[in-house]
């Protein structure tokens, strides 16, 4: 579109909000009228629309004044012809039938697409047309400069014109471009008309153009043609029209966006928001005192709270304030330890309470607040803690983000920035592809439970070294049984063999960590681990008072040493958004306005209606769909035993497990108590299959103590067995982990039961793929996958 359109029109918006500004009208509308749904501050060309949608921020213009791409460019840019997809609309004109689809409103916000943000209309014709069709939508624009005059007319117009089949045709090509407009769609958002609403909406206008309208519009319209400049001259006329045509559908949608609204998330917390907080950041890199310095202000406050990543770091502060003399108690998921006359707690940082006064919290592994799943925990925990001063233990990737909320908050931020205790020095050696060169106080990371045990069978078959194993799935009980065996000099367990489960803020007497590979699985494909994550993990190596203040860090193969030299050299990224998820009651709000909607579905609406904040997303919440989906089936249940149970830490991938969690949420929707009915094994492993059932079978208990710390006890009766169960069973995991020396089976073999001979260590061919694939990127030549034996 010409500039010289996008003034006009820009000025005739102008008008529009100064009418609706100045009109006392416009303040003393009855409740039902659409335009007092709409704020004012909508009409204020200071205050863009700003309805956050997940997908981006920023997206609504103020009818004309936001930033929406398509308009702005009107005005400011190449007249917002820069991008076409009008084949992406997935509804025309005329769909009246489909106006709602099974689901009522739900769908009406949700499904705008990326592409059809992009300005649609933007295919105007080349050439001579596009000349003429401009100078024919200037010519329009400037004799109907004031759209809401022009409305008026229209309705007060009782006289059809009559047209001409040619004339006809091109009305209803305009009103099928308008409503494949992405930009009309998007605008139309902000006075609350919804995706799959828009279609009926337009039709219904087209309807009323064409009874209403006088021949000379309708010509100097067919003038400008199915244009974008058509759909920008008609639009203002079209908002007239939805707000006095659809006053129930704009505030049934309202409503439902509104139910879903996440922004402002400081406000959520208003007891914390009525302290003056002091916010104490201590920033830096791994093994350089953040935590030490954090939990020295914590043990000497009269109360004090410090929230933890893991259960197991939790309970390694539990254990040392306490050996320290200071009371604290142990909250996690599943366990409540209260220590009597205790006025600190250690717990991870889902269970923060944000009802209870300290005068000192402490908040490790702040940059978590970025975790795609989890970083709500963190984010609800800076927030909403009610503490005199909050200590931030974390890198620097959040720390802008966190000045941010503070400004925000209005809490005093005072940043306290660490250096290492002594550099972290890179072997240029490596391990040669060997494994016969690990060495005493080597941790080998792997990011696999197969590699794990396999790099840990081959270690012990072929040196003399013993390795202690931690991964995920492992109780923290048991990883902290294997961490107190390497830690110990007594012992022949010198070389740990670990995934990145050790990243995180512990503790070991590592000398140094050698990556088997820096790749790993995400579920999806195997990719490159993050630089981020590489520089937690190699951090492990040298802690301060430990047997190896002076950590060095390598890789098996010298391939791989440019991506950790890459690693460890580059600079934390800024995160941008932090994590947020809502309460119960937030969902139940929204659940509200949608009723009888499957919960699954509920979350995933809920998902792309809500508005945030352009420094926050929506946590990433797939596994509790999962869940969702598979409870859909139990009656009975109401939407807050839903939450929780699909809350609930399983592993959807372990069927097993998730047989369980379906079978306690059943006999619970039915009033009974639930009962783990699981036998106990008697003997720690012998096999690897045998060492996954007890992981499963502990994940069970371990869901059981959980589900019994959020319903009541007569449902969940049995703890004091489980809780001896689960005792027991992480004591089975410890011994087998000693005791295991089997060799892995390949799937194949699983399935058929049957073993191949013994050939030695191998690497798994996966591994092998992905290096001999780099080796071919690299150096442009195929190899045949070589056995590397060792
Ligand atoms: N001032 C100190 N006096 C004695 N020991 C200290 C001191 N500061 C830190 N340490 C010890 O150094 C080790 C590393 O410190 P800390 O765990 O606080 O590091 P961090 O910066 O939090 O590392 P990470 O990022 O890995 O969590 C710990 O064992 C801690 O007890
Ligand atoms: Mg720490």
């Amino acid at each position: 579109m010409a500039r010289g359109v996008g003034g006009v029109l820009r000025r005739a918006y102008a008008s529009r909000v100064r009418i609706l500004l100045s009109t006392r009208k416009f303040h003393t509308f009855r409740e039902t009228d659409c335009r007092s749904l709409v704020p004012t501050s909508r009409f204020s060309s200071d205050n863009p629309v700003r309805i956050h949608l997940p997908w981006n921020d920023y997206r609504f213009g103020c009818f004309g004044f936001g930033k929406v791409r398509g308009f702005s460019s009107t005005v400011d840019n190449n007249g917002g012809n820069d991008e076409s997809d009008t084949e992406d609309c997935e509804e025309s004109l005329g769909s009246e039938s489909e106006d709602y689809d099974e689901e009522g409103v739900i769908n009406e916000l949700g499904d705008v697409d990326e592409s059809l943000v992009n300005d649609s209309a933007s295919s105007e014709t080349d050439g001579n047309n596009s000349v003429e069709s401009s100078e024919a939508a200037r010519a329009l624009d400037a004799r109907y400069h004031d759209r809401v005059e022009l409305y008026r007319e229209l309705k007060g117009n009782e006289v059809r014109s009559k047209l001409q089949r040619s004339e006809w045709d091109t009305i209803h090509e305009i009103f099928g471009f308008f409503t494949q407009s992405g930009w009309a769609a998007n605008q139309a958002l902000a006075i609350y008309i919804g995706k799959s609403f828009f279609p009926t909406a337009v039709s219904k206008f087209r309807d009323f153009f064409l009874e209403k309208c006088k021949i000379e519009v309708v010509q100097d319209l067919v003038r400008v043609g199915p244009t974008d400049a058509a759909v920008r001259f008609l639009f203002p006329v079209f908002v007239e029209f939805c707000i006095e045509e659809f006053p129930d559908e704009i505030k049934r949608f309202k409503s439902v966006v509104e139910s879903a609204d996440l922004t402002k998330p400081a406000t959520w917390f208003p007891f914390a928001r009525a302290m003056k907080r002091k916010i104490v950041y201590h920033c830096g890199p791994t093994n350089s005192g953040k935590t030490y310095n954090a939990l020295q202000r914590f043990m000497e406050a009269k109360n004090g709270l410090y929230c933890s990543p893991l259960r197991l770091l939790a309970m390694e502060v539990f254990d040392k304030v306490n050996a320290l003399g200071i009371y604290c108690s142990l909250l996690t998921g599943q366990e409540k330890k209260h220590v009597p006359f205790s006025r600190h707690v250690s717990c991870t940082v889902e269970m923060v309470s944000t009802d209870e006064l300290y005068e000192v919290a402490v908040i490790d592994e702040i940059q978590m607040m970025a975790d795609p799943s989890r970083g709500h925990a963190w984010t609800k925990a800076l927030l909403g803690l009610k503490a005199d001063e909050i200590h931030l233990c974390g890198d620097p990737s959040v720390l802008e983000i966190v000045r941010k909320i503070c400004a925000d908050t209005g809490d005093e931020l005072v940043e306290e920035h660490y250096e290492r205790f002594k550099p972290l020095v890179v072997e240029a050696k490596t391990l040669l592809g060997d494994l016969k060169n690990v060495k005493s106080g080597d941790c080998v990371v792997a990011f696999s439970r197969r590699e794990i045990f396999e790099v840990k069978m081959a270690i012990e078959k072929h040196t003399n070294h013993r390795c202690c194993v931690i991964y995920g799935a492992l109780p923290p009980e048991t990883r902290r049984q294997q961490a107190n065996l390497f830690n110990d000099q007594e012992n022949e367990y010198d070389v740990l063999v670990a995934s990145d489960a050790v990243g995180m803020g512990l503790n070991l007497n590592i000398r140094r960590v050698v990556f088997y590979s820096l790749s790993k699985y995400n579920g999806d494909k195997v990719v490159p681990v993050p630089a981020s994550q590489v520089k937690q993990i190699a951090g492990r190596a040298g802690r301060r008072g430990s047997r190896y203040p002076d950590g060095l860090t390598t890789t098996l193969h010298l391939e791989d040493l440019t991506y950790l030299i890459e690693c460890l050299q580059q600079p934390f990224d800024e995160v941008k958004k932090v994590g947020l998820f809502p309460f119960f009651e937030q969902i139940e709000l929204f659940a509200a306005k949608v009723p009888d909607m499957a919960f699954s579905k509920l979350l995933e609406h809920f998902g792309k209606h809500c508005r945030l904040d352009g420094s926050y997303f929506l946590c990433r919440h797939d596994h509790v769909k999962k869940v969702a989906n598979m409870l859909e089936k139990v009656e009975g249940l109401s939407l807050e035993d839903r939450f929780n149970f699909c809350f609930a830490p399983v592993n959807i991938r372990n069927p097993k497990a998730m047989y369980h969690l379906y079978r306690f949420a059943s006999t619970y929707s039915q009033d009974m108590p639930v009962n783990v009915a699981m036998g106990m094994p008697k003997s720690s492993a012998r096999n690897d299959t045998e060492l996954l059932d007890l992981e499963s079978r502990h994940q069970v208990l371990s869901m059981y103590l959980w589900l019994s710390n959020q319903f009541e006890e007569k449902n969940f009766p049995f703890v004091e067995k489980v809780e001896a169960m689960a005792t027991n069973i992480a004591e089975l995991l410890g011994e087998s982990l000693t005791k295991a020396s089997w060799k892995m089976e390949t799937k194949e073999e699983i399935i058929k039961g049957q073993k191949k001979e013994d050939r030695g260590y191998e690497r798994p061919s996966s591994l092998i793929k992905l290096v001999n694939k780099r080796k071919e990127e690299k150096f442009g030549v195929k190899e045949n996958p070589k056995k590397v034996t060792t």
